[in-house]
């Protein structure tokens, strides 16, 4: 009997394999970063082939780690950044163009012309998203347009599309050699292409951006169904060297929510890397944003109906903290934000909204750019370095009074996860600015966790989600500190900051 279970974690800036036990507890790992390609300003790609050759890698590196092989896995899951754009010859293999990144914001115009000419509402209400550059769509769309012979190609059906969950699977599975072309629902419905309410292409956002349906991978639930079997098994002759059943994916966010044990309405998880992602289970109920948040599925175990969340993305957070140290060299490394800010007791009157490339949740603005305020003589560095924790932590207030707006749900504890969680003031300053406790789970690696999950519930290696839940325990929980008034004060200025950064770019 297989004892573990194996997730490809396939982010924006690394790729990991993980292997977990039944427990949820870690057995072993390996990591690898690939290249951020920056063509021009706004523009973020990534190469296909490097991505697929250090997933290669980094599998059979932590099988060797681990001392195990194919056999000793029950299942494997795959879990991605979601939105980034892949476009590939079925016949070869060969990407047509570099995947286009969810940061990148090239797709400004086709964005900007859904909204004028009334399709922005259709999307809105049938993919559960506002038209924006972030989404997939308008980089396939890109694509199509702007590479020699993708459309005609596109169009006999030899040019796949995909997120990285996609090109992944269909490496593993063979490539040009019988690959299977599939995604789940979490991953689909990142594209603006597909239904909320059917969970399958639409045929009228597809005319909306010009995408032949050809293309188009399946789309499965997130946990193999029974009734549909594994989404494919490893080829023996690839990195795993013998044949797993590959049978969970999840998009990044939603495999957290899930290694968050997110599964009864009302709970929800904040991811803080690059950027944040809080998502609130809304159970099987479609709930429509008014306040600025996303739709979107949070995961479908096998037949049953589809879980969905609402989510707030913010762009930049943990990026922000990168920026100290890369552009402004204030800091020689992420963990330096937490020494340097701490030399000052509160943040002097400053406040910094980094909206690099516009904000996303909840105001949806690409005309805005970042902007710090508020200073005067008295301020350092380490004033703005506790604006720059502040920044994430007012951020994810934002969305959360857009989620109770749109839910009704107040929270009462907010679990989180990411390397930004590793800044114990940061932590500290998010319960004081939403004025309800946060907590760190042990398993601090849930995206992976949570994709494990979904493979390992499709082949029994767990029976259900109540022996899940019995794998998370709390490590560190911070209460919140603030008296009201302070908290209501910081707020206010906060949202004053951010007005200064709109209509900023002519977009
Ligand atoms: N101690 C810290 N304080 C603040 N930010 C941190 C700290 N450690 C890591 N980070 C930030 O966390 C981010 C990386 O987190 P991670 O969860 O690995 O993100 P991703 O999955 O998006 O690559 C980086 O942006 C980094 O700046
Ligand atoms: O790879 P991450 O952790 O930066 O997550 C990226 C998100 O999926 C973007 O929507």
């Amino acid at each position: 009997m297989a004892e573990y279970v194996g997730a490809i974690d396939q982010g924006t800036t690394s790729t990991r394999f993980m292997v977990f036990d039944h427990a949820g507890a870690e057995v072993a790992r390996h990591q690898l970063e690939h290249e951020q390609v920056l063509p021009r300003a706004g523009w973020v790609e990534h190469n296909p082939v490097e991505i697929w050759e250090r997933t290669s890698a980094v599998v059979q590196t932590a099988l060797g780690k681990a001392r195990i092989d194919a056999g000793d896995l029950a299942a494997v899951g795959i879990t991605n950044q979601r939105e980034t754009t892949f476009v590939w010859d079925r016949r070869t293999g060969r990407p047509l163009h570099n995947a286009i990144v969810w940061q990148d914001t090239r797709t400004d115009a086709i964005a900007a012309a859904l909204d004028r000419d009334g399709r922005g509402d259709t999307i809105r209400h049938r993919a559960g998203l506002p038209p924006a550059t972030y989404f997939a769509g308008g980089k396939l769309q890109w694509i199509l347009e702007q590479v020699d012979g993708a459309r005609k190609a596109a169009e006999r059906g030899d040019a796949l599309f995909g997120t990285s969950d996609t090109w992944l699977l269909w490496h593993l599975t063979g490539g040009p050699d019988g690959g299977v072309h599939v995604t789940d629902v979490t991953n689909a419905s990142r594209t603006m292409l597909m239904d909320l309410e059917t969970l399958d292409w639409d045929d009228e956002l597809l005319g909306f951006f010009g995408v032949p349906r050809e293309m188009l991978p399946q789309i499965r639930e997130s946990s193999a169904s029974e009734s549909g079997g594994p989404f494919g098994v490893t080829r023996a002759n690839g990195p795993f060297g013998g044949e797993v059943p590959l049978t969970g994916i999840l998009g990044d966010q939603q495999a957290a929510t899930v290694g968050q044990v997110c599964f009864a309405p009302g709970e929800a998880k904040n991811t803080y890397g690059t950027g944040n992602f809080m998502l609130l289970n809304t159970g099987t109920e479609i709930v429509r944003s008014k306040a600025g948040l996303l739709t979107t599925p949070a995961y479908r175990f096998g037949d049953e109906h589809c879980v969905y969340a609402l989510e707030g993305s913010i762009a930049v957070t943990g990026s922000a903290v990168q920026w100290l140290r890369d552009q402004l060299g204030i800091i020689s490394g992420a963990a330096e934000s937490e020494s340097l800010a701490r030399q000052v007791d509160d943040n002097g009157g400053v406040y910094f909204v980094p909206a690099f490339s516009g904000l996303f949740a909840p105001y949806w603005r690409s005309d805005a750019r970042g902007a710090i305020v508020g200073l005067s003589r008295f301020n350092t560095n380490a004033h703005l370095a506790r604006a720059t924790l502040e920044a994430i932590c007012y951020q994810s207030r934002d969305v959360a009074e857009a989620m109770c707006q749109d839910s009704g749900v107040q929270l009462e504890v907010l679990k989180v996860d990411g390397g930004v969680t590793l800044n114990s003031l940061c932590m500290q300053i998010q319960a004081d600015v939403l004025g309800v406790p946060v907590s760190r789970p042990v398993v601090p690696e849930t995206t992976a966790l949570g994709a494990a999950y979904a493979a390992g519930l499709s082949v029994g290696f767990w029976r259900d989600t109540d022996e899940l839940r019995a794998n998370w325990a709390e490590d560190t929980r911070w209460e919140p500190t603030w008296d009201e008034t302070q908290r209501e004060e910081g707020y206010a200025r906060w949202k004053k900051a951010v007005q200064r950064t709109l209509d900023w770019v002519d977009v």
